[in-house]
């Protein structure tokens, strides 16, 4: 027997590519060094482009729901969602009771000269932070995040971002992380608490994988 794939899952693949090649156009543009006419012609091919995709639209990202396979994914979110051009897409593991996810920033998040702006490395670690607790079983909204910068975060080297869980209480929960290199040098780390909306459910499954 053949099983067949949904043509819902065959488009969102469609989408998913089509916002990896629109983080490639992100990256090309940040560096690109063409000349103006260049530039020109580009720009108008591109708003063609973006009156096609208008031609049709939804009122907001995809949403969170169940894949196919039964795992949970959110392929809207701005820093895992595989179909949001903004995300890097993050793609968080599960590594015991922690997370973990390997992470390559792009000079596209630039921020001081030659590294990485403050607010990207606090939004990774927001979202890591919550995976942390979600995976815990404190899945919550962010209600406070501590962040340390030690060292610059460079763009194009291979890091790690790691966070876990920590303790809780009631429906408040608190996790912490880092951003680190592969030889273990922390560069900015951070806490977050973490409050499970009363109307959210006691349990809510778990994360999805990235
Ligand atoms: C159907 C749902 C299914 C869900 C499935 C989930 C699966 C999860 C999977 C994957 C996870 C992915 C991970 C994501 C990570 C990224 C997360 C973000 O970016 S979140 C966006 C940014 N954050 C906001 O927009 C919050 C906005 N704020 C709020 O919504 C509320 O203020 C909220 C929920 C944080 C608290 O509202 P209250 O009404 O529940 O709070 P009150 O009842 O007043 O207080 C409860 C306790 O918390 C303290 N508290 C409240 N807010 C606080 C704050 N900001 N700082 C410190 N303490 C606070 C209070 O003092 C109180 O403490 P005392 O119980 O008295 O000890």
């Amino acid at each position: 027997m053949t099983i067949r794939e949904t043509t819902g899952e065959s488009r969102l693949r469609a989408l998913c590519e089509l916002a990896e090649q629109v983080r490639e156009l992100m990256d090309a543009t940040t560096l690109t060094d063409v000349p103006e006419a260049e530039l020109t012609a580009v720009t108008a091919t591109l708003t063609e482009a973006t009156e096609r995709l208008r031609a049709s639209a939804r009122a907001a990202p995809q949403p969170f729901e169940f894949a196919p396979d039964g795992s949970l994914r959110h392929l809207g979110n701005a820093v895992t969602g595989a179909a949001n051009p903004h995300a890097l897409p993050l793609a968080v593991e599960r590594d015991g009771a922690a997370v973990r996810a390997d992470v390559r920033f792009r000079p596209l998040h630039e921020g001081p000269p030659g590294s990485v702006h403050g607010g990207i490395s606090a939004m990774i670690l927001d979202h890591l932070l919550g995976q942390a607790a979600a995976a815990a079983g404190f899945a919550g909204m962010t209600a406070s995040l501590t962040v340390r910068y030690l060292k610059p975060v460079p763009y194009g080297a291979a890091l790690l971002a790691t966070a876990e869980h920590t303790r809780a209480e009631g429906r408040k929960s608190w996790a912490e992380g880092r951003i680190s290199t592969q030889d273990g040098t922390t560069l900015v780390e951070a806490t977050g608490l973490f409050i499970t909306p009363a109307a959210w459910p006691a349990r809510p499954p778990t994360p999805p994988e990235g």
